[in-house]
Parts: C-alpha cells; sequence; structure tokens
C-alpha cells in the first residue's frame, strides 16, 4: 500500500505482499496474510494491534530473523533502499542489520548480555560494525550514552546491566541500536516492560533520537494512544492482516473500518467521568491455520457486519486519498 502524504521524500521501505506461516501440527499458522506497506524516509510508522496480531512477525521478517521453520510466501519482497532484503544471504544481511536497520525489542534485558560489562557490549558493537580502534570506540560509547540521557557515562561503561534500572538498561539498548546511524530504527514495544514514569521519557529519547538524526522508524505497539503522540501514520492490523492505514490525525479524525473505531473508543480519556467503565472490544481475534474462510476476519467482533462480511473478503483499498481500509462497510465519518 503506498505511503500516505505520497510525494514528500522517497520510499525507503517497501514491503509487498508478505504472508508468513508457520508449521504447527494444527497445520500452518498464517502469521501474515498478504501485507504490503510503503514506508518514506524520515517518517515515524506505528503499527498497531492486539496481542498475536502479527506486528513481530512484520518486524522481524524485515530484519529476516524469522526462525528457520518461518515459511515466506513466494510472492513476497522486502525492498529497503534498492536492496531486496529477501534475496540477500545472511552474511549480506549482517552488513544491513544493526548498521542500516537497527532495532530495539521490548526487553533491554534480551538485548544485554547479563555476564559482561555495558562498555564491553556498546564498544564490540562499534569495532564490529565500524571498525573503529579500541580507544575511538570507548570514546564514541561514551558520546552515545550521553546522547541517550545517561549521567556519568564513565561509570555506567563499567557496569553490569544488572546493576542499571529498567529505563537506564533501555536507555543503553538505544544507544546499541543506534551506535551505527541505522537509517531506519525498528522499535517493537520498547517500553512495554517499563514503568509508566518511564515509558514516557523513553518515547521522548526515541523521538529526540529521530529528528535529530533524521531516521526513519517503525514503533510497534498495542496501543494506539501512544501511536497518536509518536508516529506520523498508523497501520492497523488485524488477525495477520493490515486493515487500516493513513496519517495518523485521519485514523483519528476519521477512522473507517470499525476495528481501528473500536480501538480508539478503548482509549482512556482525561475527560472520562471518575471510574467510568472502560469500552473493551468483546471476543478474541481469530487465529487462521491453512487457508483462511472467506469473510472478513473481524466480522464475529464487528456491530457493522452484513451477510457481505461473511461471505466475501474485503481487499485493502484506499477511500479517500492515502487513506486505505479493508472493509465492506467502512464508517464515513466519526
Ligand atoms: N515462532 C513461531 N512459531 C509459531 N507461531 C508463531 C511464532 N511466532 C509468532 N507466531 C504466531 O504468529 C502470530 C503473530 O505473532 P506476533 O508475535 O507477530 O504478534 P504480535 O502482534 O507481535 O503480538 P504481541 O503484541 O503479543 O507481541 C501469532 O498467532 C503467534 O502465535
Amino acid at each position: 500500500m503506498a505511503a500516505p502524504d505520497a510525494g514528500h521524500g522517497e520510499v525507503l521501505l517497501s514491503v509487498q505482499n508478505l504472508g508468513v506461516r508457520f508449521p504447527t501440527p494444527r497445520g500452518d499458522l498464517q502469521a501474515l496474510d498478504d501485507v504490503s506497506i510503503d514506508l518514506r524516509r524520515s517518517r515515524t510508522l506505528a503499527i498497531v494491534g492486539e496481542s498475536g496480531s502479527g506486528k513481530s512477525v512484520l518486524s522481524r521478517s524485515i530484519l529476516r530473523l524469522l526462525p528457520s521453520k518461518a515459511l515466506v510466501s513466494p510472492t513476497a519482497r522486502i525492498v529497503f533502499d534498492g536492496i531486496d532484503l529477501l534475496a540477500q544471504s545472511q552474511a549480506q544481511m549482517q552488513k544491513v542489520r544493526g548498521r542500516r536497520i537497527a532495532m530495539v525489542f521490548q526487553d533491554p534485558m534480551t538485548a544485554l548480555n547479563p555476564v559482561r560489562t555495558i562498555g564491553s557490549q556498546l564498544v564490540e558493537g562499534l569495532r564490529l560494525h565500524l571498525n573503529m580502534p579500541s580507544a575511538a570506540a570507548y570514546q564514541r560509547g561514551l558520546e552515545l550514552l550521553q546522547q541517550v540521557g545517561i549521567n556519568s557515562p564513565e561509570r555506567r561503561l563499567s557496569q553490569y546491566p544488572h546493576e542499571l534500572s529498567g529505563g537506564m538498561r533501555q536507555r543503553v539498548v538505544i544507544a546499541m541500536a543506534i551506535a551505527c546511524q541505522p537509517e531506519l530504527l525498528i522499535a517493537d514495544e520498547p517500553t512495554t516492560a517499563l514503568d509508566v514514569t518511564v515509558q514516557a521519557e523513553i518515547l521522548e529519547l526515541l523521538q529526540r533520537l529521530q529528528r535529530e538524526h533524521d531516521m526513519t522508524m517503525i514503533l510497534i505497539t498495542h496501543d494506539l494512544g501512544v501511536a497518536a503522540g509518536f508516529a506520523d501514520e498508523i497501520a492497523v492490523m488485524y488477525a495477520g492482516q493490515l486493515v487500516e492505514r493513513a496519517v495518523t490525525q485521519d485514523v483519528f479524525k476519521t477512522p473507517r473500518m470499525p476495528y481501528a473505531a473500536a480501538l480508539l473508543r478503548s482509549i482512556p480519556r482525561l475527560d472520562d467521568a471518575p471510574h467510568a467503565e472502560l469500552f473493551t472490544i468483546g471476543g478474541r481475534p481469530p487465529t487462521t491455520y491453512g487457508d483462511a474462510p472467506a469473510g472478513c476476519r473481524y466480522a464475529a467482533r464487528c456491530e457493522r457486519r452484513v451477510a457481505r462480511c461473511d461471505a466475501e473478503t474485503p481487499p485493502i483499498a484506499e477511500g479517500p486519498p492515502g487513506h486505505a481500509f479493508r472493509c465492506w462497510r467502512p464508517l464515513e465519518w466519526q
């Protein structure tokens, strides 16, 4: 699907017809189905959806970090700055991963080695990717820690991950991710494992770094509220499919697919009455094994369902220019 706001900047990342299946004893689990998405340089895209909607499989596909048993659809293409990523060998991907596309994961401890100091991990990345001599890498390590808002960086470099708070650890992981000045940074639920007070600080840090380094960014989150404050564009995933895509304010002002509208209603608002019950979407998204039955995957939970929703699969298509959605009975205006 073409990036909204077409004409501003070249497309840096293009995902076309991406399907991913995992073989299981119950048949192939369909994790992603025909996902196409373009992202222009310097833009931030939030990928939003409930647990299991395929957000992480999408980001891992881009980095070629899927488990070897994953089956990628033969017609899929993922093109990053003209490089066909799915056609690269793992050795070639080493030159892209970490260097041109970096990732920040949910739990900083999965990215950090618990038995090595922060300094050795940060410096090693710089030496490995950028061939820096030790002294220069150490100096750059200090600068990076300062950039991500860590005080007394000399002391921190000699500490082990467990000696740092969760927020501090995520700052270190972010410093490692930006070390090689990647063009694309993918942050997968970067604040979910952190205290609420620290979450906002980490998001602010990512936003500042995005601006300062003119990075293109993908933020994966289950929280549309977080996406709103962060991203230029929002892509909503549901049960392995992309179901709505537009610039952030269009998704908020005029969501077209009832699922996006329901997600919006489930965000707590400051003007809600005290103790007002939060809206929740009843039911759960389906998991598809083998070929998906015809129909809209959201139909069973949808307030606007009509017979066609069960009979035919809606394609993803643009309504107003730059606003694409997958729905037979879209909301015309909110
Ligand atoms: N290695 C795997 N083997 C089998 N199934 C998998 C594997 N990884 C993911 N899946 C399945 O693929 C689907 C999409 O998973 P994914 O992790 O992308 O969802 P998500 O939207 O990122 O969810 P969450 O917010 O919980 O991380 C899910 O049904 C999940 O169970």
